[in-house]
């Protein structure tokens, strides 16, 4: 059997989980695990690529393997989303909030490798998603949310587990990223700290 393997990619909004996992598709061919949301889709976001968008009724008829409530909104990653994309690749990726990122840690062990995203000044966060055209008022309301504050920090569960990569600069971002792909698809292991 295939030693498969998620990257689990997590930190605050706007830190550029996102970019990551788009960056791995292009680059590794890497998939991304489709997860769902009741929250409305952002200008651009389409259905069943950013995320299925569910109502409070849908939402409940998939098999979660997690699920979280995230500045008001529900989102949760299916069993069968992950095997979708498994089917595709032995390497694939899924961004989740950091109270995601823990049940995945504790329920796929191995397979799961985590990658902490931050910034070195969270002021830089806002311009980020505004740049990408989020509407002011979502906004404000997300920076106000208790999780969004959460994610800022590495969980104490995670600490010792996950790999922390500061996002200031995206060449830098690109070239750690390269090494721990390749680490990682020959087996090999990197203590887990800062990614340099
Ligand atoms: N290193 C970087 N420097 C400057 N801008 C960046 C960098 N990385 C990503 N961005 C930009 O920041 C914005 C937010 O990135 P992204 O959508 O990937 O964040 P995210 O962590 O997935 O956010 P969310 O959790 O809200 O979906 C995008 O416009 C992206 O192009
Ligand atoms: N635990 C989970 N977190 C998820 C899932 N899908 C997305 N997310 C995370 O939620 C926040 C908000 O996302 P946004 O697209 O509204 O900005 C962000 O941290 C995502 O990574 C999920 O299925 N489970």
């Amino acid at each position: 059997m295939k030693d498969n393997k998620v990257f689990v990619i997590t930190g605050a909004t706007g830190v550029g989980k996102t970019t990551i996992a788009r960056y791995l598709q292009e680059n590794y061919r890497m998939p991304r695990v489709i997860t769902h949301t009741t929250r409305r889709p952002r200008e651009r976001e389409v259905n069943g690529i950013a995320y299925y968008f569910e109502t409070d009724d849908s939402f409940e008829n998939n098999h979660y393997l997690e699920r979280v409530t995230y500045a008001g909104a529900k989102y949760g990653s299916s069993y069968e989303g992950l095997d979708r994309a498994w089917q595709k690749s032995q390497y694939i990726t899924i961004v989740l909030d950091t109270a995601g990122a823990i049940t995945y840690a504790q329920e796929l062990g191995s397979r799961a490798i985590i990658i902490f995203v931050t910034v070195t000044s969270p002021s830089v966060l806002v311009d980020r998603v505004q740049v990408r055209g989020d509407d002011p008022h979502a906004v404000k309301q997300r920076v106000a949310s208790p999780e969004f504050l959460r994610d800022m920090k590495l969980p104490q569960n995670l600490k010792g587990r996950a790999y922390e990569l500061v996002n200031d600069d995206w060449s830098k971002t690109k070239t750690r990223l390269d090494l721990l792909v390749t680490d990682i698809m020959h087996g090999r292991r990197l203590p887990k700290k800062q990614l340099e």
